[in-house]
């Protein structure tokens, strides 16, 4: 069985390559790092280091790897073929591999018949359906009626804290041990293929991916702006502050109330799902870079994402958002200048003033909300202290 998996990155070696290696597929994965296509092609495998007690290494093979700036053509030939495809290249790069997607998709609707799924692992709601409309737009309707009767485009949410070491010799991904890989069932295309190991179907997708991006993602932005308002380098060094774990527990409380009034899950399963994503979040053996956690702010600070669209619910209904309302502001404080979108959002704020930018990059249009942000980012700016909930 042939894999094609588009982003050698963290999670696509540390989780999906991984796994799909696991069920049994030959993975090739589609990147533009000619380095790592390299490494990947030379030595046949990459490595996992798990940070289980015994810092357990595995080897993963067979692997190959393609550059699709480069090698569009072998890349084409490989979508003709392949069992499944799979992405872990950051939503806003699923565009950018549209265009290669579409051509092998078109090319394979006349010659290979079977049934393939083509699974967005992002973090980010219906990721696969937001590259399925990428492809969309590319392709004229009739195309993309003939390409939906052999392509699903099943929607995913995926957990496992997965960072890379640089190697001279090896691709060498690290991944804590647990992990959450959730698949839509309904929206499968091919159902001869084996269960990938390590995921969990569902019927219902939604409760899943809302818990992981408005808990663990939303708490992890949170822990990341306010850090960077400590001036801690580390998501670990940040969480031993008592003021930030408490803020952090606190920020997670409020978004547990949003599921339990629309989810059904009881106080004690999100009382342990917070725990456990804390003690995740603190794991000694991560050093886990605040600038990585908190990058793309402008993303992170979007309508639809993890901390505005929380908020949002909670207001609607009629729940309070105090502490994510402090996260919102901090994340128009927070400034990496190596990160485009955080230097962008900076530029904006000096140039528009920040109520304009929280207008402009949230969407948020109550001016209730847009006053409490605003108070908020002048009080944080001045003392953060004196801002964090007790
Ligand atoms: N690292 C993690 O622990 C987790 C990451 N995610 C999500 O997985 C996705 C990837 O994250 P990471 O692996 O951390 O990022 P990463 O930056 O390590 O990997 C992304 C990879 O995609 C490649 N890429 C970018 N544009 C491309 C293109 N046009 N064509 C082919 N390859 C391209 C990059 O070169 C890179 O190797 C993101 O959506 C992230 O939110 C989700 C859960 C966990
Ligand atoms: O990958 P993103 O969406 O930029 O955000 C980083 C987040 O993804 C993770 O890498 C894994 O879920 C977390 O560390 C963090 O919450």
């Amino acid at each position: 069985m042939r894999a094609l998996h588009f982003g050698a990155g963290n999670i696509g070696k540390g989780f999906i390559g991984y796994f799909l290696n696991k069920t049994g597929y030959e993975v090739c994965f589609v990147d533009v790092d000619q380095k790592a296509v390299d490494q990947f092609n030379q030595n046949n495998r990459y490595l996992v280091e798990i940070l289980d007690d015994a810092r357990t290494v595995e080897s993963i093979s067979p692997v190959s790897a393609l550059n699709s700036l480069t090698q569009a053509e072998e890349v084409i030939e490989q979508i003709e073929n392949a069992d499944i495809i799979t992405t872990s290249v950051g939503v806003n790069n699923l565009s950018r591999i549209a265009p290669v997607l579409s051509q092998g998709l078109l090319r394979r609707i006349k010659k290979n018949k079977n049934k393939l799924d083509i699974i967005a692992n992002e973090n980010a709601i219906n990721a696969s359906s937001t590259l399925k409309s990428e492809i969309e737009k590319l392709v004229a309707p009739g195309e993309m009626d003939e390409i939906l009767t052999l392509a699903g485009f099943p929607n995913a949410s995926i957990d496992r804290l997965a960072l890379s070491r640089e190697d001279e010799q090896d691709q060498i991904a690290i991944v804590e041990p647990v992990y959450e890989w959730v698949i839509n069932q309904k929206e499968l295309a091919n159902h001869e293929l084996p269960s990938i190991e390590g995921a969990t179907y569902v019927e219902e997708l939604k409760p899943y991916i809302e818990r992981k991006l408005f808990v663990v993602n939303m708490g992890h932005a949170a822990t990341a702006y306010i850090g960077y308002l400590y001036n801690e380098s580390t998501i670990q060094s940040a969480l031993q502050r008592p003021e930030i774990e408490q803020f952090v527990r606190g920020v997670m409380n409020e978004t547990a109330q949003y599921f339990l009034k629309k989810h059904n899950v009881s106080q004690e399963e999100m009382k342990n799902y917070i725990k456990k994503t804390i003690i995740r979040f603190k794991n000694q053996n991560i050093s886990d870079n605040i600038f990585r956690v908190g990058r793309s702010p402008i993303r992170k600070l979007g309508y639809d994402e993890r901390l505005v669209k929380p908020m949002r619910e909670l207001s609607e209904l009629d729940l309070p958002s105090d502490y994510l309302a402090v996260a919102i502001s901090a994340g128009f404080i927070y400034d990496d200048p190596q990160d485009g979108e955080s230097a962008a959002l900076q530029d904006f704020i000096r140039e528009h003033g920040v109520e304009q930018a929280i207008r402009h990059y949230t969407g948020i249009t109550d001016d209730r909300i847009l006053t409490s942000l605003k108070e908020n980012y002048f009080k944080l700016k001045e003392n953060v202290t004196s801002v964090l909930i007790d």
